[in-house]
């Protein structure tokens, strides 16, 4: 049926006489794969997005490293096993060697790693990115590129066969969705779907869910940041990811990773699977992130308390999480653990913010846990820096940068911005090696983020921020109460008698550099690329071609 479904196609767009000729189309190269464009573009492409699909090509082959190919060992090992309990033989995998003495050596049978990868890409408009991993990631079985569109899927076929992967990448027409519950109910499962869709990834969540492998890897995009991290819809925000975002605060685009994590989690636990974000990006215009998915009933138990709501003020910007839920471990009375789950208790603020009495505004649910698996990180920096060139990946570079900041980020939620919380008390901003070692000092520790320049993560408490910022600023007699509205939020936390009265903190507080500081201002030093060069001009989300 789907055969028929592309043949219809190719016969009503592609006459098989008129292969495609170079000549009528402008070629366009990225990474290993090149792209026939017709004149007038009818089908979406956005060179911006090569960022997006060198990140993806590398993640893919990290996964591949990671966890596909000892998974397939360990399946191949068992099935060997298997079969030789059952004809009785030794359990050894090995053999014997005559050597030219006459001696013998024992050789271990070094299975080779077989292509076994199958990738969907649900909407794959001209097929580059499909292409691109078939000419690009090692192992690779199958990749299914799909879109709804007969004019895409025409363009797949002809950049298919133009590069030379028919093999491997095979074209097919359908509404993702339907594609993706006809796989589950025949059985068939990926190990890589890949989600780029227009906006909201949302419509295929649930269907994609259901049709990877455990242990697959999901790949996701949205565009809709007006949506997830901006201030005019939070209805439609509650309604699309069952959250709101922080909007108008400088983490803003943290909290629109936290909530497509969230649909993604709060989806996955229906079909009794678990969420493991391996890399969580904000990046330009969109969030790109990347998730194991995996069949386990235990680990959705977590869920209620690896998701929090945040009170977050309207007046200073200071945040407060709380989790949905408590767990504790418990032991029986003979000795055996067990993990007891319970409710929450509440409200953990009050209606008034404790630092400048701004009101506080409810945002989330929204997933609590690490954005990043840390040695996934890792793999996929030494991808980019040993395997990849410059000339293929152009964004080689950018990857190197924002990965290194992700991979130095504190695991905790959310970000400040010193520029932010200075304007609040009207003085001029201090170096953020300043702000880190004050909190250093304090034995909290600091780290850059990738989601905005200049912000600090810290497992500070607010009370610790404005404290080293108020005595920052009055150190340096950088105060000016007389000038200030008395009514100013700046003003009510300069006066706030409760800020500082840890008399502890008081003595331990120095600006001084120390660790902390010193750790950040190494990464600093890096000259991290965080933002793709020579962007095209009114570069950005595209619109879909008419
Ligand atoms: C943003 S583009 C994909 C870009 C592509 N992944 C890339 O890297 O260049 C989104 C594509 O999804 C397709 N699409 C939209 N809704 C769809 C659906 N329900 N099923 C399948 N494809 C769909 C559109 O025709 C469009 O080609
Ligand atoms: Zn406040």
């Amino acid at each position: 049926m789907i055969k028929a479904a592309i043949n219809r196609v190719r016969n009503r767009f592609l006459s098989p006489a008129s292969k495609p000729s170079a000549e009528k189309f402008n070629v366009v190269t990225e990474g290993k794969g090149h792209i026939l464009f017709p004149e007038k573009e009818t089908v979406f492409y956005n060179p911006i997005q090569q960022f997006n699909r060198d990140l993806s090509v590398t993640c893919i082959k990290a996964w591949d490293n990671l966890y596909g190919q000892p998974k397939q060992e360990q399946a191949r090992a068992r099935k060997q096993n298997k079969k030789r309990t059952s004809e009785g033989r030794s359990q050894e995998s090995s053999k014997k060697r005559k050597l030219s003495d006459g001696s013998e050596e024992t050789v271990k049978h070094q299975q080779q790693p077989r292509s076994y990868i199958r990738i969907l890409e649900a909407l794959s408009a001209t097929g580059l990115r499909a292409i691109r991993y078939a000419h690009e990631i090692p192992h690779v079985k199958e990749i299914v590129a799909n879109d709804l569109l007969p004019a895409a899927v025409e363009a797949i076929q002809r950049n298919v066969d133009h590069n030379g992967v028919g093999h491997l990448v095979k074209p097919n027409i359908d509404d993702a969705n339907v594609l993706m519950y006809r796989n589950k109910a025949q059985h068939k499962r990926y190990h890589v779907i890949d989600l780029d869709p227009y906006g909201t990834v949302t419509p295929f969540v649930d269907a994609a869910l259901q049709n990877i492998e455990d242990d697959g890897l999901m790949l996701v995009t949205c565009t809709d940041l007006s949506v997830l991290a901006g201030n005019g819809y939070p209805e439609k925000c509650f309604a699309l990811y069952g959250g709101v975002n922080m909007a108008g605060h400088d983490a803003t685009h943290e909290s629109a990773l936290r909530l497509v994590l969230n649909l993604l989690g709060q989806s996955a636990a229906k079909y009794r699977k678990s969420i493991e974000p391996v890399l969580s990006l904000s990046i330009d215009f969109y969030v790109r992130v990347f998730v194991k998915v995996r069949t386990n009933p235990l680990e959705v138990k977590n869920l209620q308390n690896n998701t929090m709501i945040t009170y977050m003020c309207s007046g200073c910007g200071a945040y407060h999480n709380q989790r949905m839920g408590r767990q504790s471990e418990r032991e029986t009375k003979k000795g055996n653990k067990f993990v007891k789950y319970s409710l929450a208790q509440g409200p953990p603020v009050s209606q008034r913010c404790p630092h400048c009495g701004g009101a506080h505004h409810l945002t989330g649910p929204m997933y609590a846990g690490p954005l990043h698996n840390k040695e996934f990180i890792q793999e996929v920096l030494r991808i980019n820096r040993e395997e990849h060139t410059d000339e293929v990946y152009k964004t080689r570079k950018r990857i190197e940068g924002m990965l290194t900041l992700a991979q130095n980020e504190l695991d905790t939620p959310f970000y400040f911005t010193p520029n932010r919380v200075s304007s609040i008390l009207k003085f001029q901003v201090p170096s953020l090696k300043t702000v880190v070692a004050g909190l250093g000092s304090l034995g909290y520790a600091s780290s850059l983020t990738h989601a905005q320049p200049s912000s600090l993560k810290t497992d500070a408490p607010w009370d610790a921020i404005w404290y080293v910022m108020k005595r920052y600023c009055e150190d340096n007699k950088l105060c000016n109460l007389e000038k200030m509205n008395a009514n100013s939020f700046g003003y009510k936390i300069l006066t706030n008698a409760r800020i500082g009265r840890d008399g502890d903190n008081n003595e331990k507080l120095s600006f001084a550099p120390n660790d902390e500081s010193a750790r950040v201002e190494n990464l600093r030093k890096l000259k991290i690329v965080r933002f793709q060069e020579n962007p095209e001009r009114n570069w950005g989300p595209k619109a879909r071609p008419t």
